[in-house]
């Protein structure tokens, strides 16, 4: 079981032991249409698609440098046919969660209010917390815009989560820290997890223990094996690319990327 962000921290009395290299498990949920694939596609390959096979569920994998600090990440770009169905595939394996609508479709927005009715109880239970980020996509949409900016900050302040607005068909860099912004949230909450665990100083005072790690979610299990999902590697790590957008395997046949 790999443990979330493996940075050793000693400090004059306990050092926590070293983990192994950080990983991270995004979830990208929301409404048929929002935009889901476009972003994920845009954050791994800097491309925009245009075509997609709506029922495909993918799973992509990229080495990322956030902060300095190497980072494998995994996206599930999901395929929910009728809003929040069938979570449990995603919900343990999830460090964390991308709720996407579209901005110029209310009905959309309202899916993404059940999907955040559906996953914050369970995320905030967990040790680590699983941190979600409301998205509202197709921002170059604005003449078309049905949900304002406010209704988006308002609905992320009821739950609890960062929110954003964004376009997957415009600049790469604000999709990026989306997906960045993730992985430090997901950090952030990881490093909380360890820090508020009881420290233990035994009889002899010689020396101090953790206490026992609370069952901390394994942020990479088994893949779960949905129907049509395929685990698609990006070739080239971002991380040691001078910023080359990294080749993904793709099938060809089920995108058309310009
Ligand atoms: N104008 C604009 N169009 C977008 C944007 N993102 C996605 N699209 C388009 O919206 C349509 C749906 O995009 P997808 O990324 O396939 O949406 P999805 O949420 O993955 O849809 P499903 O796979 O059916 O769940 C496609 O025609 C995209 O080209 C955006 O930021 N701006």
């Amino acid at each position: 079981m790999s443990l979330m962000f493996g940075k050793a921290r000693t400090c004059n009395i306990v050092t926590i032991p070293e983990h192994e290299p950080a990983e991270c498990n995004i979830v990208v949920l929301g409404a048929i249409g929002s935009g889901k694939s476009a972003l994920t596609v845009k954050f791994l390959t800097k491309r925009f698609i245009s075509e997609y096979d709506p029922n495909l569920e993918d799973t992509y994998s990229s080495e990322e440098m956030v902060d300095q600090q190497p980072v494998q990440v995994r996206v599930m770009d999901t395929a929910d046919q009728d809003g929040p169905v069938n979570c449990e595939r995603y919900l343990a394996w999830a460090s964390a969660f991308l709720v996407v609508y579209s901005i110029d479709n209310k009905c959309s927005f309202e899916i993404c209010q059940q999907y955040l009715e559906m996953v914050t109880p369970y995320t905030k239970g967990l040790q680590p917390e699983s941190p979600i980020i409301l998205l509202g996509n197709k921002v170059d949409m604005e003449r078309y815009r049905q949900v304002s900016q406010t209704d988006g900050e308002t609905l992320a302040a009821r739950f609890g989560c960062t929110f954003f607005e964004v376009s997957a068909c415009l600049d790469f860099p604000s999709v990026q820290h989306v997906f960045h912004e993730a992985v430090r949230e997901a950090r952030r909450e990881a490093e909380r997890s360890l820090a508020v665990r009881p420290l233990y100083i035994s009889e002899d005072k010689s020396t101090v223990s953790l206490s026992p790690a609370p069952p901390l979610l394994p942020c990479y299990k088994e893949l779960p094996t949905p129907t049509t999902a395929k685990v698609v590697t990006v070739k080239s790590s971002r991380a040691q690319s001078k910023r080359r957008a990294p080749t993904l395997t793709l099938l060809k046949d089920r995108f058309k990327i310009f």
